[in-house]
């Protein structure tokens, strides 16, 4: 099992002291159950092995960013990495610190630069001349001065998924590293921003460290002729990216991530930023969903359970692997290979294919690694609300977000006028 803490007591699954049935009776099925114990420790492995220099963590809030794991990772000092308002609106309702705010994203509007501006966030990255240009003259607009990095594509093959590498040259991301000596020069002298930082976020689920030192080298090389230009570079951001354990994967680990990149950045008087998501909530997170039919077969047998790709879309969207457990393990029944699918009216509705499980109808399963990626890219698909959160500590539990309640899933919609029947 990826983390220590779901684990399995007297044939039952565990979120640190809590029994996962407990949960699922008192707020149903399908929901999200994360562990605090879990979030704390992922964070505190970056924070601990950044320790002996200049640094900040800015966790990347689109794995998760429900308010009580901003709230937390808030309070033990994380940094957050947003792209887009309503994520720096999460952070500041979480209490989090904006001058500890980094903005990405290739499409960010004038108002959510607006927006940022006025609370004043450490660092936009800016991902093109055009939007470091928009900047530019927002920021003049409103008398300020934004503090900006470059996101570099440096071109290394961060070898993971297509729909999740981001620092090739066809991909969307970041200004070429050829290009991004001249750019600087350009921020240089455009009135409104200031470059302050190097940024690059090569992919996500990396699971070797040479793309990550590939590309470090290419941006530190960036960093020292920028030095010899005599521009000013604080800090280097070099994203997130670093992969779990989904199905026996053996990442390194953040200690021996940041021992090789400060090995490598040597004596340079830089801050070193990194935005971690997937490393810090993925294997902080179970999905519970229960068996509602099975429907064994000649040539396929379907375990059609509660939880589908609108609660969890990575099976479906990227043909993610995740680990899935019954929740009581039963002695009963016979192990059979079961297709896992949901009640969504897609083919391809599937949360684990040809699974090996003793199970029975009502049975609840445990999809693991779920803690990113998950409820945030959960939709209302066959207007299905989106499932419940939970945040389990020690032996409490705490709802940290309600199930929708079916009529917010058409609130804001109206009828045509005087389409309404009579
Ligand atoms: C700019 C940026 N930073 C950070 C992250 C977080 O990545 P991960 O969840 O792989 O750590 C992403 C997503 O891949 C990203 O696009
Ligand atoms: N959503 C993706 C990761 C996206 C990374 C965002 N830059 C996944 O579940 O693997």
């Amino acid at each position: 099992m990826a983390s220590s803490h779901f684990s399995y007591r007297r044939d039952e699954l565990h979120a640190e002291d809590v029994a996962l049935s407990r949960i699922a009776e008192q707020v149903d099925t399908p929901c999200y159950v994360y562990s605090k114990a879990a979030f704390t420790a992922h964070y505190q492995a970056y924070a601990e092995a950044l320790a002996d220099g200049p640094h900040l963590v800015c966790y990347a809030l689109k794995a998760n960013s429900n308010l009580a794991v901003l709230g937390l990772l808030a309070s033990l000092g994380a940094g957050f990495d947003i792209v887009s308002v309503g994520e720096l609106e999460r952070v500041l309702a979480a209490g989090g610190d904006p001058a500890q705010v980094v903005f990405s994203g290739v499409g960010k509007r004038e108002d959510e630069m607006r927006r940022a501006l006025a609370v004043d966030i450490k660092c936009f990255n800016v991902e093109s001349e055009a939007e470091l240009e928009q900047l530019a003259r927002t920021a003049r607009a409103m008398g300020r001065v934004a503090r900006v990095s470059i996101r570099v594509n440096p071109d290394v093959d961060a070898g993971t998924h297509p729909y999740i590498s981001t620092g090739l040259k066809e991909n969307k991301f970041g200004i070429a590293i050829a290009e991004a000596e001249r750019v600087y020069h350009h921020a240089r002298e455009l009135a409104g921003v200031e470059p302050v930082g190097i940024d690059c976020h090569i992919g996500s689920q990396l699971t070797e460290l040479a793309p990550f030192i590939d590309a470090l080298d290419r941006l530190l090389a960036l960093y020292d002729r920028l030095t010899t230009d005599g521009i000013t570079i604080r800090h280097l951001d070099l994203g997130g990216g670093l992969g779990v354990d989904y199905q026996g994967e053996t990442p390194p680990s953040p200690g021996d991530y940041i021992a090789a990149l400060r090995q490598r950045i040597g004596d340079r008087p830089l801050e070193l930023i990194l935005e971690p998501g997937r490393s810090i909530a993925a294997n902080a997170g179970v999905m519970l969903t229960r068996v509602a039919y099975l429907k064994p077969g000649e040539h396929r047998s379907f375990a059609i359970v509660d939880g589908a790709m609108n609660d969890l879309i990575r099976p479906s969207l990227y043909q993610a692997w995740q680990r899935i457990t019954a929740v009581q393990q039963r002695h009963d029944v016979d192990p059979h290979r079961w297709e896992i699918v949901g009640p969504v009216c897609e083919s391809g509705d599937y949360l684990g294919h040809d699974r090996e499980l003793a199970i029975a109808a009502g049975d609840l399963l445990a999809v693991h690694s779920a803690g990113a990626y998950g409820f945030v890219m959960a939709s209302n698909y066959n207007t299905r609300p989106r499932p419940p959160e939970v945040m389990v500590d020690g032996s409490d539990i705490h709802v940290v977000r309600q199930r929708e309640p079916l009529d917010a899933l058409w609130a804001g919609e109206s009828l045509l006028p005087g389409a309404a029947p009579s």
